[in-house]
């Protein structure tokens, strides 16, 4: 098979692959981006696996970056971009079930693609656009199919990861996983405990992500994966879960985590260290200790809580619609945010230096005070957010008391 408009992406590594071909190896795009660009799928980076050894590589080019020479991979700075050329390799045995105990270099593509993990990422193409296609990834591509390659325990004891790649794989592009390759994953998925969290959390999001997401979920507590992920979450009943991302697909991966703790048995107190166990980010803990509460309580909602949540607005919108909260309700959300007199306390109109120069209140703990009060009384538009009307408010609140 043959691709005769090859995207802008390849076109822009054609040269390297030409001089690598012109200098007598061989070279070829592989894995992801070719797969993506048969799937018409955004394509992200464009690897490049070739003959050259990385010190050939390196004699060859200009400039160079080793980003990780040790398994062989050498980035060639072309025109402001970075394209990284990884030698073709095997891999030894994987004492540790995730990482090679050493990779060995070769001459040889087959030998290189063999020890990928799905056919359809074993696929590779020539600057000129002709697909390799030695283990049957077209069909796979045509048919939907994720499927190791070879022996799919094998691909699975090398690196534990790749059986939450199949369910991750399966959910974004709605391919199904092949009978033998489900066996392994059924095999060998307690040797998820061995991969570390960080490379578990970003398979994971991806599914979740995915449009085939409820699918992939299922298959994965029928498999029983979910039970050796972090945070024990193969505890927690999904099926809510899982019929929420049957209807939506969550966009972002904060949405990813506040929707799955809103539909959670955890308490508030308890997610911390759940998320704590998942290693997320500050900023994605953050939003979901403020999000998780509104939503659980949404029929409930206040205009001050909705003023408390307004920087994190976009995901409780997202976050409701998934949960399926009525039409009614989202657009009475919608209409208080929509009308909040302000949005954050630095929208009033005084401040505490202000208050200090009006000599209502002293600098000191009733300034806090203070402050929060005004906040509240215009968010609840007992006071308009003018100087004036909020002078007169402090005056009267605060004169009097003794700072
Ligand atoms: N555990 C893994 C990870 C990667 N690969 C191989 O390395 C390629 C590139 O890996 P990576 O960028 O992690 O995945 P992609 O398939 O490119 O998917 P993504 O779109 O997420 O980048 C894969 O296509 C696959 O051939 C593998 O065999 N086993
Ligand atoms: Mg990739």
């Amino acid at each position: 098979m043959k691709i005769n408009t090859l995207p802008q992406e390849f076109i822009g590594a054609q040269p390297i692959l030409k001089i690598l071909t012109r200098a007598g190896f061989e070279a070829y795009f592989v894995g992801g981006s070719v797969r993506d660009m048969l799937l018409s799928q955004v394509i992200h980076d464009v690897d490049i696996a070739s003959s050259a050894f990385p010190e050939e590589v390196k004699f060859l080019f200009e400039k160079t970056v080793d980003t990780g020479i040790q398994h062989g991979t050498v980035m060639v700075l072309d025109h402001g971009e970075g394209y990284e050329i990884t030698t073709f390799r095997t891999e030894s045995t994987y004492t540790d079930f995730r990482r090679p105990d050493s990779v060995t270099f070769v001459r040889s593509l087959s030998e290189d693609l063999k020890r990928r993990d799905f056919t359809i990422n074993a696929l590779a193409m020539t600057l000129d656009g002709e697909i390799v296609d030695l283990f049957g990834g077209l069909d796979d591509i045509k048919n939907g199919i994720i499927r190791a390659v070879g022996d799919a325990e094998t691909r699975f004891t090398e690196d534990a990861l790749r059986m939450m790649r199949a369910l991750r794989f399966s959910a974004q592009l709605g391919f199904i996983i092949e009978a033998d390759t489900q066996k392994g994953l059924i095999e060998l998925v307690p040797n998820l405990e061995k991969i570390a969290v960080e490379r578990i959390r970003v398979e994971f999001e991806k599914m979740l992500m995915g449009a085939s997401a409820a699918n992939s979920l299922k298959i994965a507590v029928q498999d029983k994966v979910m039970l050796y992920l972090p945070g024990h979450i193969g505890q927690w009943e999904l099926s809510l879960i899982i019929s929420d991302l049957e209807i939506y697909q969550a966009n972002h991966i904060v949405v990813v985590w506040c929707h799955l703790l809103t539909r959670s048995p955890l308490k508030i107190q308890e997610m911390t260290h759940f998320m704590r166990q998942w290693k997320l980010s500050r900023d994605i803990m953050k939003t979901v200790i403020a999000v998780v509460p509104i939503v659980r309580q949404i029929e409930n909602v206040t205009i001050l809580d909705l003023y408390t949540v307004y920087s994190y607005a976009d995901v409780l919108l997202e976050i409701l619609k998934i949960t399926d909260v009525a039409d009614k309700t989202i657009q009475h959300v919608r209409s208080i945010l929509k009308m909040l007199p302000i949005t954050q306390s630095s929208e009033l109109a005084i401040n505490g230096s202000d208050l200090i120069k009006l000599g209502i209140v002293q600098p000191g703990p009733r300034m806090g005070h203070a402050l929060k009060a005004m906040e509240k009384a215009v968010v609840l538009s007992e006071v308009s957010n003018t100087p004036e009307a909020l002078t007169s408010f402090a005056k009267e609140q605060f004169s009097h008391d003794k700072n």
